[in-house]
């Protein structure tokens, strides 16, 4: 990544009972996710970045164009400013059919700002049967499906995104997610996205900011956030580790799948109707609360992924339990949740060598 491609956001915004302050220089591809509480400034962030907060000490610079900067008196009003925003409701006109949409949104786009047809977004949200239809016509997901393809239609140079699944139920959610993960490879502009979810966040993100309270809490890739004990993101019953990792076959005997990262390989479920072609990269998440500790490498037992690991953190995690920071390879992390009577018993510290023994592996993208 060029510096020109960054994403910067510095901003100072005041509110009666709340203040902004970020000094933010995220990724200029890929998928940024803005996680955090209720209140803590994520959406206030994606309205800097599209220019619909007014503040006297901001600055955004997108690829190295200036779009804000309080010091030089530089201000695009949102028009001018090449950004997709898609938000938690889908506001497509009903009156238009999904094309009738499609080609709203790439037409009010100034000519010398189209680098994309209309059609720019069907083959990556998987839209193209449903251009005849209006929006009463279509499922939660597809309509929001078609709000991507239409801010996208607009050839952005940025796509903000505002809780887009809130609105959806389970089985909506998951029909839609799939779509989500092909934006990080399929597009070669940056995505700020704004969730509560952690699931989707484990999911989606290649880069995560943590906000709380209007400050920036903690940035970085979504694998080495999830891992740090001392974030709240590794605390609570979903905490878990994120995983990269390569297929390295498939054992059609045994239905298993295995995977390498650094620290070993994997075995788990072959799910997928179709195995993923050799060194196909993935993302597996492991919830801490699936992995135990052994001194010894267990022998006899049903558990397939037994690794060795180093202890790097302990931590308090609620009454009678303990955190488990872990090492494997180089520099992949894992998390455990254990108890403390069998932290004691064990006797665990810092940097000693013991084996994971993995009870649960989901393979997430
Ligand atoms: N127009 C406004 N006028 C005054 N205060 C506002 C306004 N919009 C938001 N706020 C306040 O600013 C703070 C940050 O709001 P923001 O919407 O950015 O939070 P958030 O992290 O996106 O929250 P949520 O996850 O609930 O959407 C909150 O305290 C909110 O009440």
């Amino acid at each position: 990544m060029t510096a020109t491609s960054e994403l910067v956001l510095r901003a100072r915004l005041k509110r009666p009972d709340f203040e902004l302050a970020v000094d933010l220089r995220l990724p200029g591809h890929g998928i940024t996710v803005l996680f955090g509480p209720s209140g803590s400034g994520k959406t206030t962030c994606l309205r800097v970045l599209a220019g619909l907060e007014r503040t006297d000490n901001a600055q955004v610079v997108i690829g190295g164009q200036t779009w804000q900067d309080s010091g030089q008196g530089v201000w695009l009003p949102t028009h001018r400013r090449s950004v997709g925003y898609v938000f938690q409701e889908a506001s497509l006109f009903a009156h238009l059919t999904v094309e009738g949409n499609l080609r709203f949104g790439h037409d009010r786009t100034p000519v010398a700002q189209r680098r994309h047809d209309w059609r720019h977004g069907l083959n990556l949200l998987g839209i193209g049967h449903l251009l005849r239809r209006h929006p009463h016509e279509l499922s939660g997901g597809e309509r929001q499906r078609v709000a991507i393809a239409r801010a996208l239609a607009t050839s952005p140079t940025l796509l903000l995104m505002d809780e887009p699944l809130a609105a959806l139920d389970a089985a909506r959610k998951a029909e839609i997610l799939p779509w989500l993960e092909q934006l990080h490879e399929g597009l070669d502009i940056p995505v700020v996205y704004v969730t509560h979810s952690i699931d989707e966040a484990a999911r989606l993100a290649d880069h995560m900011v943590l906000l709380k309270e209007g400050r920036v809490q903690a940035q970085g890739s979504a694998v080495e956030l999830m891992a740090r004990a001392d974030l709240p993101l590794a605390h609570g019953d979903s905490a878990a580790a994120l995983v990269e990792a390569v297929t390295c076959g498939l054992q059609s005997d045994s239905g298993l799948c295995e995977l390498r990262f650094d620290g070993g390989t994997l075995l788990l479920p072959q799910t997928r109707t179709k195995p993923l072609p050799e060194r196909t990269p993935v993302r597996v998440r492991i919830q801490a609360r699936d992995v135990s500790l052994s001194l010894v490498k267990p022998e006899q037992t049903s558990v397939l992924n037994i690794l060795p690991a180093t202890i790097t953190d302990i931590s308090d995690d609620g009454p009678g339990q303990v955190l488990i920071g872990l090492r494997l390879g180089e520099q992949t992390r894992m998390l455990s949740r254990i108890s403390r009577l069998s932290c004691q018993r064990l006797g665990i510290t810092r940097d000693l060598q013991v084996y994971a023994q993995i009870k649960g592996v989901a393979m997430v993208r």
